[in-house]
Parts: C-alpha cells; sequence; structure tokens
C-alpha cells in the first residue's frame, strides 16, 4: 500500500530524511520512532504529499506523492491540528466532508460513527472551547471524513492524558480491523509497541532499524536476569569476571548511592542485573560468600524502550561531518551550526529488515 525507496529530504544543506526505504502491506500499523529531529515527521509530510522530496520514489495507494488523486485516499493528522475554534465538531466535520465531496447521509453516517467510536460528547460545543484530547479526537475523525484506505497520524496520542491515550490508541488498532492501513509516529514507546504490526525507528535522519516490534527486540536487545539476593553480593573472582571490576558492584561500607546500577536495594532484597545463567551463577556464589543466598530469579524480555536506547545510543554515520553528531545531539535541534558540513552522500548501510 505504501512504498519508499531511497527517500531523501535536505534542507539547504541539512538533511532531513537519507535514504529511507520502508514498505507498508494494506492493513498494516506501521510505527515510526525515533528521538526528536529524526526525521519523523518529515516522513510523514512526505507520504501525505505535503512536501516534496528531495530524491527517491513514494506511492501510495498506488499514486505518486504528488499525484493530487493520491491526497483524496488519505487521511493526514498533523501534530498540531489547529481547528476553526467558532465551529462545532459536528459543523467542522461536515465542512470538510464537503470539501471532499462526501454526499450529506453518507458524510453524517460517518461523522457520527466516528465521534462514537472515539467516545466524543459535546458534539455541538465550540472548539475553542473543548480540551486538548477533544480537539485532537475531532481532528482524528477529520481524517476519516473522506473514507480514506490510508491514515498518516502524526504523534496522535502525544501530550493526551491517559485515558484519551488508550481510547486513541484503541482506536488507532480498531482501525486496522476496519482495512485501513495506518502510518503512525510516536515518541512514546509503549505506543508504538501496543499498537503496531511493524516499526521503523529512525535516528538523525535514517532509519536504523525495521522490523516486528519481536524481530527488532530479538535483534538488538538481550534477556537480562535478574537475581534477587538476601545480603548484597560479595565481592568474588567470579562477579569480578562477569563485571569486569570487582568495584562496579560497590562495597557494603559505601554510601548506597555509590552503588553500580548491576545491584540495587529494594526494600530488604539487593537485585543484580545479569546478561547470562552463567552470571547468574556467579552472584549465587557471591551471596553465598556474604551469609546469603538467591531468593528469586527473574528473567527480563526487552522491550522496545530498551531496544531504542541500544540503537539509539550509539553514535551513528552522521548528517553533518565534524559536527558533532552522536546520540546526544539528536535533541531536535536545528540544522547544522555555522561551519557544520554534511554528509548526506554518504553510503548508509541498509538496515537488515526483518519482513
Ligand atoms: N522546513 C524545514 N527547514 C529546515 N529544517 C527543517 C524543516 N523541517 C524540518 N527540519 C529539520 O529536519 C529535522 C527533522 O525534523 P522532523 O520534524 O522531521 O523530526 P521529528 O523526528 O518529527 O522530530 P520531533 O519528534 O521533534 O517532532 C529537524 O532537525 C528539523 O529541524
Amino acid at each position: 500500500m505504501i512504498e519508499v525507496e531511497g527517500l531523501c529530504k535536505t534542507y539547504g544543506e541539512f538533511a532531513a530524511v537519507v535514504d529511507s526505504t520502508f514498505s507498508v502491506e494494506a492493513g498494516e500499523v506501521f510505527g515510526i520512532v525515533g528521538p526528536n529531529g529524526a526525521g519523523k515527521t518529515t516522513t510523514l509530510k512526505v507520504l501525505a504529499g505535503l512536501v516534496d522530496p528531495t530524491d527517491g520514489e513514494v506511492e501510495v495507494a498506488g499514486f505518486a506523492s504528488d499525484d493530487p488523486e493520491m491526497r483524496r485516499q488519505l487521511g493526514f493528522l498533523p501534530e498540531e491540528s489547529p481547528l476553526y475554534e467558532e465551529m462545532t465538531p459536528l459543523s467542522y466535520l461536515r465542512f470538510f466532508a464537503d470539501l471532499y465531496d462526501v454526499p450529506r447521509e453518507a458524510a453524517n453516517e460517518r461523522i457520527e460513527a466516528a465521534l462514537d467510536r472515539l467516545e466524543l460528547d459535546h458534539r455541538e460545543r465550540r472548539l475553542g472551547d473543548m480540551s486538548k484530547g477533544m480537539k485532537r479526537k475531532v481532528a482524528i475523525a477529520r481524517s476519516l471524513v473522506n473514507d480514506p484506505d490510508v491514515l498518516v497520524y502524526d504523534e496522535p496520542a502525544s501530550g493526551l492524558d491517559p485515558v484519551t491515550t488508550n481510547s486513541v490508541l484503541a482506536f488507532t488498532r480498531e482501525l486496522r480491523e476496519t482495512g485501513k492501513t495506518v502510518v503512525f509516529s510516536a515518541h512514546n514507546l509503549y505506543h508504538v509497541e501496543s499498537v503496531c504490526d511493524r516499526v521503523a525507528v529512525m535516528n538523525e535522519g535514517r532509519i536504523v532499524a525495521r522490523g516486528s516490534v519481536d524481530g527488532i527486540r530479538e535483534r538488538h536487545g538481550e534477556t537480562t536476569y535478574h537475581v534477587f539476593t538476601d545480603v548484597l553480593p560479595a565481592r568474588t573472582d567470579a562477579l569480578a569476571e562477569v563485571f569486569g571490576d570487582l568495584d562496579a558492584l560497590g562495597d557494603p561500607a559505601d554510601d548506597r548511592a555509590s552503588l553500580d546500577a548491576a545491584t540495587e536495594e529494594i526494600g530488604d532484597r539487593f537485585r543484580t542485573t545479569v546478561p547470562t545463567m552463567d552470571a547468574v551463577e556467579a552472584v549465587r556464589e557471591a551471596a553465598a560468600a556474604a551469609d546469603g543466598e538467591v531468593v528469586d530469579i527473574r528473567t527480563r524480555e526487552p522491550n522496545l524502550e530498551d531496544v531504542f536506547l541500544d540503537i539509539v545510543g550509539r553514535p551513528m554515520p552522521g548528517r553533518y561531518t565534524g559536527g558533532g553528531g552522536g546520540a546526544g545531539d539528536s535533541d531536535g535541534g536545528d540544522p547544522a551550526p555555522e561551519g557544520g558540513e554534511r554528509d548526506a552522500t554518504r553510503p548508509t548501510e541498509p538496515p537488515e529488515g526483518t519482513e
């Protein structure tokens, strides 16, 4: 339903999106995640035909993204959706249905259905007097008035309270059940994990991982073990092998705050996080050496947040050369500092997809 091949978007000397390739199947919910400034909104705007690509091929529902017909097949929810404050939800949505030449009866049915599913009351209230969550729901309903096959949502649940967030996410999941194809961006990885079939992780303009959430987790995340002991594990040679440094486990005499993150005091227990079963045994030995024992072991599967930190925490092949780059710079900040050079021509390694 959506094919993106080698998409590049540059603003002057700055590459907002670099050689991005992905596809979205019909009826799929596809998430784009990444830190501020990663290029998510730019990608979505290209899909919605609002921004022209500098290079690459983009096809949505069989139309090139610069084909005006494509926009009729698509519903776009911008990150900020200013609404006409003096209108009510009903008058506003009917106005947009008219713009799309939707017959009045079909429009009314569609609008009522969307507002019912989004649980939006106060349909005659002035939009200017509505809460942020209500306005977001109206904007989502607007994306559906033309009954598009493809929905492109930029941060649909950002800044909403937990109840409204759940309602919007549940609605997004339901869209898949009605056969829609949805692409959405999010900062909140839980949102993506709970809704998407597949995701692309973007960082500094590039797709750095792509595939099913489980596939990405398997490739980039590691299972860890939480070993609970009734004493602070002693410094033993076995633990030194695991952590490479005995000091990493701290000293019982030290201030608790100085303990390494590997061991945490939780109530009357100590929890040491280790990467392998051999390391679990090393903790068992270290607990015995301190006259204690292991009281519980829990396996912890990586979540998308762990994966994200793993991927995004690594230095990236930069948008600039000599201008810093690296994860610490991806603050959504503005284009190149003076003298910074963009390396838009640098060949990129295609991410290993699991599709
Ligand atoms: N019109 C523009 N002119 C110049 N630079 C732009 C323009 N639009 C976006 N950028 C830059 O491109 C980069 C990517 O922006 P984009 O909005 O796509 O990121 P994002 O991943 O959606 O970020 P956020 O999560 O903060 O919304 C940013 O550094 C941004 O400043």
